[in-house]
């Protein structure tokens, strides 16, 4: 990694150094399982006795580079969090190489290989192909079913198993089975279309991209959620998308319980040439965004993501850190943060809605994205946490690579769960 903070950006990027930085990309973030739901609570950032698990992880590796920070003068700090907090003094970690001129947005991959048939790798089919949802629906219409009540039982029972919900599965199940009964299907085909509709308009109403108001200066976008659910990954992601671009934008190291979430901000801040505000571990998470906001206003920045160390919803301490961090924002711009952005792990199943639910309460939720879809997912836990809040799903996570992280798009998504049988591509 050290090798990797010094080396200088090429001028013109080779095919060999791409594949290099997808290597490197990849050693930078190893797989880490998610925090099982059973691990103990965590000490709130700060605490004297927070141990971190993790933090081997990066104890032989050495501190970014660093400049001289700009100091926050601690009255500032003081007046804007509650009291009996106090400031560190904050780190800037400027770029190792010169801020990139942007570059042209990364050309999403082809969603069909013509000469194979088989789904191009990186399409949505290809990557949410191992879901239950898609399998499922998939072995069921493979076996040419026949229209009858059977056939409806049977999706009911691949929906609810795919994550879909009781809820929303009765709902679409009722719909198909008083069409089928009006004669409006005149095979299971028809039907398959008629379910495609109805998945598709259950998650066409969030399928609202973020639209970064430019005005703002910054837009602040406060990421939160359970630990492990990809919240350091997506922000990495989302400064790679912003580079792209080319919209100025720095990053906030809120994570300050993990000691190697700081890490490894830092380094996908090195890998796009974005400033990282830094504190040390344990550090108020608090007075971190302040000084992020802070800096981010002094020097223009368009864009300010925040990270925020992973809690579990029931910890009540915690979930109020998040309205804190919310609060000392506000002092320095009211309007901020102008997106509080969930992160939810797509494996979770029904445990989504709950987790939704708390942080909804305590932070006020305006965006979600959905990682992990590509992994072990069911795929169907976006139709529950769409019918049940309505709240716009901005990306979704289907993979590890920057790339990976996709503007959500309602069709794309419901025809890569679905058979092919409908004509589609697989888009
Ligand atoms: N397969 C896959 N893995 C992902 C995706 N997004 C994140 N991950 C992986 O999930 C793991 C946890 O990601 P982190 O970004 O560290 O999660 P976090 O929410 O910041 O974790 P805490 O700081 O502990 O709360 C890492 O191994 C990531 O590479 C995705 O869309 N697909």
């Amino acid at each position: 990694m050290v090798s990797f903070f010094r080396r200088k950006k090429p001028e013109k990027p080779s095919d060999a150094d791409a594949e290099r930085r997808i290597a490197e990309l990849a050693a930078a973030f190893p797989d880490a399982a998610p925090a099982p739901p059973s691990e103990p609570p965590q000490p709130p950032a700060g605490s004297s006795d927070a141990t971190d698990p993790t933090a081997a992880d990066t104890a032989a590796e050495p501190a970014a580079p660093t400049s001289q920070p700009e100091p926050v003068p601690a009255e500032i700090i003081a007046a804007a969090m509650e009291a009996g907090d106090s400031a560190d003094t904050a780190t800037t970690i400027e770029p190792a190489v010169p801020l990139a001129a942007p570059t042209q947005p990364t050309a999403e991959p082809a969603e069909a290989d013509a000469r194979t048939d088989k789904p191009a790798p990186g399409s949505w089919r290809e990557r949410l192909r191992g879901s239950a949802f898609a399998r499922s629906l998939g072995s069921l219409f493979s076996r040419h079913p026949r229209l009858d009540d059977d056939l409806l039982d049977e999706i009911e029972t691949a929906l609810i198993t795919a994550d879909v919900g009781v809820t929303a599965t009765t709902e679409l199940v009722d719909d198909l089975r008083k069409r089928m009964k009006a004669r409006q299907f005149a095979d299971a085909g028809a039907l398959l279309a008629a379910l495609r509709g109805d998945l598709v308009e259950l998650l066409q109403p969030v399928a609202m991209p973020l639209r970064i108001d430019r005005d703002a200066k910054p837009f602040v976008l406060l990421t939160v959620g359970v630990n492990g659910v990809g919240k350091t990954t997506t922000i990495g992601k989302l400064a790679h998308r912003f580079k792209d671009e080319g919209r100025p934008l720095m990053l906030a190291a809120g994570d300050t319980f993990r000691a190697a979430a700081v890490a490894q901000l830092q380094t996908w801040g090195e890998r796009n040439g974005v400033p990282v505000i830094a504190q040390g571990q344990n550090a108020d998470a608090a007075s971190v965004a302040f000084d992020a906001l802070q800096a981010a206003k002094a020097r223009g920045t368009e864009v300010l993501i925040a990270d925020t160390a992973g809690r579990l919803h029931t910890q009540q301490g915690l979930m109020a850190e998040l309205g804190k961090i919310k609060r000392v924002l506000a002092k320095l711009d009211p309007a901020a943060p102008h997106e509080v952005l969930m992160v939810i792990d797509g494996t979770t199943g029904q445990n989504a809605l709950s987790q939704l639910r708390q942080f909804h309460a305590a932070v006020g939720v305006t965006g979600l994205v959905v990682t992990k879809l590509d992994g072990t997912a069911k795929g169907g836990v976006l139709f529950a946490l769409a019918r049940e809040f309505g709240i716009p799903i901005r990306y979704v996570g289907i993979g590890e690579r920057p790339e990976d992280l996709r503007v959500f798009d309602a069709g794309a998504f419901v025809d890569a769960l679905l058979p092919e049988s409908l004509g589609d591509t697989g888009g």
